[in-house]
């Protein structure tokens, strides 16, 4: 028996190669889906082919399933195997192909090619991941973003394994397994996932005074991101680079967004992870497929030894950054991402960065956090993909040529030929050999000193840049840190890990100590920790606010048109046009799915129904409805909700008539952010941005 025939262009072309399966059924009324003889023929891994996909040997056709079947033996092993071992940390990410163009020579520096040759483009798989939660969790937690370049240079791969964040919670990796086992889910619950608002981060942190620096950015609006091409990278850690002379600079990387920082409000980022927990990855894919390439430039801060003796503080600690106010920013290039992976298992999922892996011209420095995360990667990597040829897979094999005399393991795809297996050797003339010249060269350095496990006193300082960070922010940004530490905080179960940050936070700002004290109800703040050194006043630094970076644009934003049947065509069409030449996305939502007939007779293709594509997926919104569709969606909570929640998430929003009868009753006061859609410039102007001056009075602050 045929079965009906549909007009999807895959089924379409199939018909016209004579190639459309023949469908059947089955004794027991299962469909099989049989080839012609052009067919590619379904087999097992031996080459097998297939007769029957739908059934496994039975001795009878109700009888016990046979141990002699093989086919369903080797398919069952197989899925049962599928899955490997998710990352410890960073097992969400999402990934893309792209290239880095370098646009200004580092050569008085390096001799890395990379850095050198202007104008090369070099191919990059990059990987942005949050970091607590385990792979299937959702994008949009409070949480730092990894921002992992591979570059596949002409000299070898060079992993850039940076954060979102320029700085991290600890100063030594001899902490780091105590700190993810305080931040992932609590053993004995297994929750909360991908979250920190819990008694064992908190309690962990706030025995971990050097921490504090990284609570201020991972409290701020940074690790609520609007999509993973509004955010910079941070290499963290001063990296060497080594020119041809062997002498060294060091150098700090930093990726800025081209379209510059944007976040979500908290109140969103909680609803989005329902409304779409592939919030980041689907911005993402869409904005590749779209060709609307997510683009970074790279720069650096390049300093000496000299400088960084005077620096006030330690550039070998990971707990503190380099101003750019005091170290300016130099921009040496740019980064595209426009390929979309073939496999995400394949690529995204097997790729294994390495910040070890570096190229001839770098070389890395003593801070003692990086020093352990040169074991830790490959180490963990020998577990996850379970063979040391995991280099081998396509996705982490360089692009130059590379050989050795490391053989066999598990997975071996390489079949090296002769009899020669060593170096030196006598036996082999095309043997690979050293290159003492252009090999790879370590810095050269005395190490001199007591050996032991001691900090440096230069490390001591734990609140100085916090506090920097802190009076650095805008305040709107600090009123959102002092909400974000209330809201983690009042998740604590124990008082005293409540007390123990608070009093932490008075060595950074008075002021922010006493909001978070009333906001969890103390009556009297706790006494501060000793610190080890007197807190410096330093200077503030503009460039750590996010609102500071963030650009007067629409391009990668989405607007939300909300319209129903009998809306008005003009206004729809106005609106969308503007939208579109200002570089955002539109789309349409209505009460279902399908077409809604507007006010001229047309009928417009709806994108998202309203139970499915609440505001919290736009940037700003629009609201065109007749009176009678605005009179039945006021009884919508659907529709209430979709206004309410843009109002209160500081989002732009036009309106007519209709939509403006719908504001009224969700009870929404007009404000500077809510304007007649006629007023298209203003619209436009006002969807750059979150409507600030809104926030005193949609919620209380902290
Ligand atoms: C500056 C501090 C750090 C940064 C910026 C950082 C960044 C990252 C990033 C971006 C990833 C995800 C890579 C990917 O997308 O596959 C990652 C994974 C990982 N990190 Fe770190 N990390 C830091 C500190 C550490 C430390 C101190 C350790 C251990 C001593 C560590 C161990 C790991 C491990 C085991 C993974 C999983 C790697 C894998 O399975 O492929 N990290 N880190």
């Amino acid at each position: 028996m045929t079965k009906g025939k549909t007009t999807t262009p895959a089924r379409a072309k199939q018909r016209k190669q004579g190639m459309e399966p023949t469908v059947s059924v089955g004794a027991g009324g299962e469909w099989h889906q049989s080839g012609g003889s052009d067919q590619a023929r379904l087999t097992t891994n031996q080459g097998l082919s297939l007769s029957d996909n739908q059934n496994s040997l039975r001795a009878n056709s109700r009888g016990p399933t046979l141990l002699e079947d093989f086919i369903i033996r080797e398919k069952i092993t197989h899925f049962d195997h599928e899955r490997i071992p998710e990352r410890i940390v960073h097992a969400r990410g999402t990934g893309a192909h792209g290239y880095f163009e370098l646009t200004k020579s580092l050569g008085k520096y390096t001799s890395a090619k990379v850095l050198t040759e202007v104008g090369v483009q070099t191919p990059v798989f990059t990987r942005i991941s949050t970091v607590a939660g385990g792979s299937g969790s959702a994008d949009t937690p409070r949480d730092v973003r990894g921002f992992a370049v591979k570059f596949y240079t002409k000299e070898g791969n060079w992993d850039l394994v940076g954060n979102n964040v320029p700085v991290f919670f600890i100063q030594d990796a001899i902490k780091f397994p105590d700190l993810v086992h305080a931040i992932k889910m609590e053993p004995d619950r297994a929750f909360p996932q991908a979250a920190t608002a819990h008694d064992t981060f908190w309690d962990y942190i706030s025995l971990t005074p050097e921490s504090m620096h990284m609570v201020m950015w991972i409290m701020s609006d940074r690790t609520l991101p609007r999509s993973l091409r509004m955010i910079e990278g941070f290499g963290v850690h001063s990296f060497r680079l080594l020119n041809a002379a062997g002498d060294s600079t060091f150098v700090k990387f930093h990726w800025r967004p081209k379209l510059g920082l944007q976040a979500t409000t908290w109140n969103e980022t909680v609803k989005l992870a329902g409304a779409d927990p592939d919030f980041h990855r689907r911005d993402m894919f869409e904005a590749i497929s779209s060709g609307a390439f997510p683009e970074w430039e790279l720069a650096v801060q390049l300093f000496s030894e000299e400088d960084a003796d005077a620096f006030p503080f330690d550039h070998l600690d990971a707990t503190k950054l380099i101003p750019e106010e005091l170290v300016p920013l130099q921009v040496i290039g740019r980064m595209v991402l426009n390929r979309w992976p073939n496999n995400f298992f394949a690529e995204t999922e097997q790729v294994a960065f390495c910040p070890s892996h570096i190229v001839p011209g770098m070389d890395f420095t003593n801070d003692p956090l990086l020093q352990g995360r040169l074991f830790s990667y490959l180490d963990t990597q020998l577990s996850r993909l379970g063979s040391p040829n995991f280099h081998q897979l396509p996705i982490n094999a360089p692009k130059c040529p590379f050989a050795n005399h490391q053989r066999d393991a598990h997975m071996q795809m390489a079949q090296p030929t002769g009899r020669v297996s060593y170096e030196p050797n006598t036996l082999a003339a095309d043997s690979p050999r050293e290159h003492p010249v252009d090999g790879f060269h370590s810095a050269v350095s005395e190490e001199t000193g007591a050996k032991g496990r001691i900090r440096p006193e230069r490390f001591a300082d734990h609140y100085s840049q916090a506090r920097q960070f802190y009076r650095s922010q805008t305040s709107c940004e600090q009123t959102h840190l002092a909400s974000a530490l209330v809201f983690e905080l009042s998740k604590v179960e124990h008082p005293h890990i409540r007390e123990a940050m608070v009093g932490h936070l008075r060595h950074i700002e008075e002021d922010l100590a006493q909001r978070v004290a009333s906001g969890l109800g103390m009556t009297e703040l706790p006494p501060a920790p000793a610190s080890a050194v007197a807190v410096q006043d330093l200077a503030p630094s503009p460039a750590l606010q996010l609102i500071g970076k963030m650009k007067d644009t629409l391009e990668g934003r989405t607007i939300g048109l909300l319209v129903a049947d009998g809306s008005d065509a003009g206004s729809i069409e106005a609106i969308a046009k503007a939208v579109l030449a200002a570089g955002a996305n539109v789309k349409r939502v209505a009460l279902n799915i399908g077409d809604v007939k507007l006010s001229d007779g047309s009928h417009l293709k709806i994108d998202g129904q309203l139970a499915g594509m609440p505001s919290v997926l736009f940037d700003a919104v629009a609201v065109i409805l007749s009176k009678a569709a605005a009179v039945m969606l006021s009884e919508e909570s659907d529709a209430m909700d979709f206004v309410r929640d843009a109002f209160g998430h500081l989002k732009a929003i036009g309106v007519d008539k209709g939509g403006e009868f719908l504001l009224n009753k969700a009870g929404i006061k007009h404000d500077a952010g809510v304007m007649a859609i006629g007023a298209l410039e203003r619209f436009i102007a006002a969807a750059k941005t979150r409507q600030w001056d809104r926030e005193a009075s949609v919620r209380t602050l902290a």
